[in-house]
């Protein structure tokens, strides 16, 4: 029986930026074939490895793949503060043993407990390769995965190559080197017509065609993706404790300020007191909100989550740690802010839910802008201006809900307040995960 190829191409077309960079390009991939990309600068050989990663739709053709990815891009998807360790149990958790596997495969076990941003280049590149041991995915795409390699992690790299291949994996790289991967198929981009050069008859013999229930898939995920992209998120938010501090800061501090400006005249603190939280604790949640995607953008982190999630859910998980991480920790102080304005125990509850279905919207409208301005330059200016407006009716009911006595009228505006929070709830997610994707493809 013939194996099943992991990955089809029929005449596939990329264009990018109205550049024509695949015309026509068909082939097969199976298990222990592997691919090298080359051809010079700016010719497409990363816009390939991310169209085949399905981050960057093809113009023309299909694609078919029978095997999940795993994915090394240029940038290592590593986060400076966290062990190299903490790296590697970021995106999934993995048995302590297999960690130790991968970390012996690449000669890191040394450096299991140290923050990466102590790392040299090439020790980082091999953390990103330890990654890839991890995911257990048959086909792997790595975009000049040996830059900054020295001779001694070349050889740890070649040997985990061929033996991924000898498992039935498949590999496609991009390079620089066409001799990068030992009797590889190489497809030369730049030139008018694509072709895949098949590996030399010979180099193809002893490699076993493995039929596909022999390709290791390793322990499939006990939990949903969505729940391990959500602890990836607290997780990150709790390294990042200084973020939520800032926002208690701001707002103890604008709370004071305003407090002492007004002067000790109960009946004016107690009718601006409820306006001045609401507008402080907008403002402070608004701090965090410029971290929300760019941080992952900017290492890589977000082009793994899209091979896990929609983009719609890696925003939505996104919202929820920032707003159980930044919004409800100032929630919770409201009461004590509430002493600077003198307000009374009575009206704290209205206080408290306003707020918090407040805090919520702007989460979500946060969570829709900072991913509508991804990418855009001046984009800590943008996210404000984009954000606040929206937030205005928000705004309006929120303080109205606060200042007029408890009846139908309050009721009202309560009830219309959680009718933009009810809006947003599907809405946000679903406009930053276009935002997402156009932004990455
Ligand atoms: N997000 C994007 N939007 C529009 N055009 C893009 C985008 N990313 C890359 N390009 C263009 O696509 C072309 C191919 O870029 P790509 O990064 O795929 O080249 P490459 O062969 O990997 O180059 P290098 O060898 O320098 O890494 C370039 O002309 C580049 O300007």
């Amino acid at each position: 029986m013939h194996p099943t190829p992991l990955l089809s191409l029929n005449h596939i077309q990329l264009t990018r930026a109205g550049r024509c960079l695949i015309n026509d390009l068909s082939g097969q991939l199976y298990p222990g074939d592997a691919l090298t990309l080359i051809g010079p600068n700016g010719v497409g050989k990363s816009s390939f490895l991310r169209l085949i990663a399905g981050l960057c739709p093809p113009t023309q053709g299909t694609l078919t793949r029978t095997a999940n990815i795993a994915w090394l891009g240029t940038d290592n998807a590593l986060k400076p503060t966290l062990t190299v360790e903490q790296n590697l149990r970021l995106f999934t958790p993995h048995p302590i043993t297999a960690l130790h596997e991968a970390l012996t495969h690449l000669a890191l076990t040394p450096l299991l407990n140290c923050p990466v941003r102590l790392l040299s280049y090439g020790q980082k590149r091999r953390v990103g390769l330890a990654r890839l041991l991890l995911t257990n995915a048959p086909l792997w795409l790595l975009d000049e995965p040996t830059h900054g390699l020295d001779a001694q992690s070349l050889a740890l790299f070649n040997t985990i190559i061929a033996t991924h291949r000898a498992q039935g994996g498949c590999v496609m790289a991009a390079s620089h080197n066409p001799l990068l991967l030992p009797h590889s198929h190489i497809l030369t981009l730049g030139t008018a017509i694509h072709n895949i050069t098949p590996a030399p008859l010979s180099s193809r013999l002893h490699i076993a065609p493995l039929l596909p229930q022999h390709i290791h898939e390793g322990p499939k995920h006990p939990v949903h993706p969505f729940l391990h992209h959500l602890r990836r998120e607290f997780w990150l938010a709790l390294s990042h404790r200084r973020d939520g501090i800032a926002g208690l800061g701001f707002l103890i501090i604008c709370c004071m300020l305003f407090a002492l400006a007004l002067g000790p005249a109960p009946a004016r603190l107690q009718q601006v007191g409820p306006v001045i939280l609401w507008v402080c604790l907008l403002l402070a949640s608004l701090l965090p909100l410029e971290r929300l995607y760019n941080a992952d953008a900017e290492d890589g982190s977000l082009d793994l989550l899209r091979m896990r999630l929609a983009p719609a859910f890696i925003a939505l998980g996104k919202i929820i740690s920032h707003w159980v991480t930044s919004s409800l920790p100032l929630l919770l102080i409201t009461p004590l802010m509430a002493l600077f304005f003198q307000l009374s125990l009575s009206s704290l509850p209205r206080l408290i839910l306003s707020m918090t279905l407040g805090s919520l919207t702007l989460a979500f409208l946060g969570g829709m802008t900072a991913a509508i301005t991804l990418g855009a330059r001046q984009n800590s200016l943008l996210l404000p201006i984009l954000t606040l407006p929206l937030m205005a009716p928000s705004l309006i009911f929120g303080t109205l809900s606060c200042t007029t006595p408890p009846g139908p009228a309050n009721h009202a505006t309560l009830s219309l307040l959680a009718a933009f929070f009810l809006l947003s709830v599907p809405l946000c997610p679903f406009i930053a995960g276009l935002s997402l994707r156009d932004a990455q493809s």
